[in-house]
């Protein structure tokens, strides 16, 4: 039977960094998340930062008004961004590390580190009617934690994937599907995303059981160059094609142990 199709949450931060970059009202992350809805984005994700440097908490504010799909809002565990997740209450929550001075977000939340604040930060989210994930590295301590902390998703950080070429890539991808595999057999929901782009996203799409991936720098800046509902669909067109190829390549395998089998 085919699995059920992976999601597509589309991350907009880097409109509202070129917002940002002037001063200006537009271009709107609001109006941005509206179209990619309309391109059949399955969700939004914004992660505002503790320096504000693109998503303002207003526009968190008029998001959880408008969207037709759902918002996944990523956040530092901090209490100013845990008040705001129990104002707002997206669906989504995704508990991810966060240091100030960072390009972007360079690893995984250390859960098993912080697992007293993670634990109360999960339960304070889900009582507020929020579906919590926390972004990991493909760790097994990482993800064991992340079950422990009553954590019903996680989301693996694919940025030491796309950072890679060749066998390191290889083998980045190799640790992204074990990760994955622990992750179904502990129970939890598997999402994943981080540096994924037109070129690498389809061998993610091939690991199995993954629930959705979250994707936001490169969707935003091919759109500058084929504008942004086509540059949602090319995207939900290889996530499409990279999980049939996973599928494929899995009933083969399985064919190949039977004969295998078969030959005992
Ligand atoms: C948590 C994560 O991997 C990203 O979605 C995050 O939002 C990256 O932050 P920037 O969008 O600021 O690069
Ligand atoms: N959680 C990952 C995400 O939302 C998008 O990351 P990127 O594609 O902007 O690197």
């Amino acid at each position: 039977m085919h699995p059920p199709r992976i999601l597509l949450g589309v991350n907009i931060d880097h409109i509202a960094t070129l917002r940002q970059a002037r001063g200006t009202r537009y271009p709107d992350p609001v109006q941005a998340a509206l179209l990619a809805e309309e391109a059949g984005a399955d969700g939004i994700t914004v992660h505002p930062r503790e320096d504000r440097r693109h998503i303002q908490t207003r526009d968190v504010r008029l998001l959880a008004e408008v969207l037709n799909t759902r918002m996944n809002l990523e956040m530092a565990v901090t209490e100013e961004m845990l008040a705001l997740a129990e104002e707002v209450r997206p669906a989504h929550v995704c508990l991810v590390p966060e240091k100030r001075e960072e390009l972007t977000t360079e690893g995984g939340l250390d859960v098993v580190g912080n697992f007293a604040a993670v634990a109360d930060a999960c339960r304070r989210l889900a009582a507020a009617g929020c579906e919590v994930s926390l972004f990991i590295d493909p760790e097994p301590s990482q993800i064991e934690a992340a079950k422990r902390a009553g954590a019903p998703v996680v989301e693996l950080h694919t940025g030491a994937y796309a950072e890679r070429s060749g066998q390191a890539a290889r083998e980045e991808h190799a640790r992204l599907t074990a990760a994955t595999e622990m992750a179904l057999e502990l129970g939890l929901t598997v999402n994943a995303g981080h540096g994924l782009n037109y070129h690498n996203v389809e061998a993610i799409a091939a690991i199995p059981g993954l629930h959705e991936l979250n994707i936001g720098h490169a969707i935003i800046a091919r759109a500058l160059f084929v504008g942004l509902k086509e540059a949602v669909a090319e995207m939900k067109r290889l996530i499409i094609a990279g999980q049939e190829a996973g599928f494929v390549a899995s009933l083969e395998e399985h064919d190949h142990h039977h004969e295998h089998d078969d030959e005992d």
